[in-house]
């Protein structure tokens, strides 16, 4: 069997009396994209600072690469790159100047240097500021700084908090470009807010709710559960509610928001059954307007709503 490549077993750390993260237990393999998700507070970043011997764990342990993050910690960050949420740097510098300042202080070895400065510029998509002083970057193009330095030594795993968050629209695109790139070559745990673009790239999420892991599965197996059906009707909303949970086939009926005058109504069914033909015709026989009938499959947003609204 391959081993892990990021290794974390009842992990916990205590900050005074704040318990971030308790006892959590995760795994992922060589050249896995994975999303590590949560609320603001949830543990994400105090889970990536011990990953990266930025701080210890009160207790449990981690390995990446294979070493311990404890008892090994040079070794772990020869094989790591980490992009910090907010990436420090020296304003007076020119890119490419930073870069190979950051190359020496991680012993790049001289033979490669420029190369892999140049191999980095593309792959974070960053040739075109090479000249530019950093204090005049957006930061954007901070970030893709940052994570150009992160991949300076070509490590095996890549820990990224929080890329994109504080960027454009367009920005945003081409940092997540970059990440995706990285899949495959490297293994990238990243924390970020943005469902969909976590849905876009990675091969599995991890979410994280009050420092304890609360779901961790392929976004394939999200896909592939069964899909909602979407109704928008106007006319009264107990009785239309009632009629549809007392349809053959329906589990479970929610209201949603509408469209205008409409009441929404997300159904399910067993085993995924698509009853909308069935279910619109007995909406129009009863006289009410049927003004949205759809069949949504699931997704990211739906799993992580329903991991936040059902935490006890
Ligand atoms: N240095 C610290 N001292 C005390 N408490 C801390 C410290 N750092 C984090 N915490 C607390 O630990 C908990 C987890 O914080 P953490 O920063 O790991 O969350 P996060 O998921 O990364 O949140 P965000 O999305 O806001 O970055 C929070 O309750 C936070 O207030």
């Amino acid at each position: 069997m391959t081993r892990p490549a990021i290794q974390v077993r009842d992990l916990t750390k205590q900050y005074g009396s704040v318990l971030a993260v308790d006892q959590i237990s995760f795994e992922v393999a060589p050249g896995e994209l994975v999303g590590f998700l949560g609320q603001n507070g949830a543990g994400k970043s105090t889970t990536m600072r011990v990953l990266t011997t930025f701080m210890p764990a009160s207790s449990g342990y981690a390995w990446v690469a294979g070493h311990d993050v404890m008892y090994e910690s040079m070794e772990v960050r020869r094989k790591l790159g980490y992009l910090p949420e907010s990436v420090p740097m020296y304003p007076e510098m020119r890119v490419e100047e930073y870069l190979l300042f950051r190359a020496k202080l991680k012993q790049v070895d001289r033979t490669v240097r420029t190369k892999r400065i140049e191999d980095c510029l593309r792959r974070c998509r960053i040739s075109e500021v090479r000249r530019r002083l950093l204090s005049t970057l957006s930061k954007g193009y901070r970030q893709r700084v940052g994570l150009a330095d992160a991949l300076l030594s070509d490590p095996p795993v890549l820990i990224l908090d929080e890329p994109l968050t504080g960027l454009d629209p367009v920005q945003q695109e081409e940092t997540l470009g970059a990440i995706q790139d990285l899949g495959g070559q490297h293994t990238v745990l990243f924390s970020s807010h943005h469902l969909p673009d976590v849905e876009k790239i990675c091969d599995r999420v991890i979410i994280i709710d009050r420092g304890h892991i609360r779901f961790d599965d392929r976004l394939s197996n999200v896909r592939a559960q069964a899909p909602v059906l979407v109704f928008d009707v106007r006319g009264p909303q107990d009785a239309v509610a009632k009629m549809l949970k007392d349809y053959p086939g329906v589990t479970e009926v929610h209201s949603v928001a509408g469209d205008d005058g409409g009441h929404g109504f997300e159904v399910h069914t067993r085993n995924g059954q698509d009853l909308r033909e069935a279910v619109a015709k007995k909406i129009v026989e009863a006289g009410w307007g049927l003004r949205r009938v759809d069949l949504r499959r699931p997704k990211l947003s739906d799993v992580y709503m329903r991991v936040v609204f059902q935490r006890g």
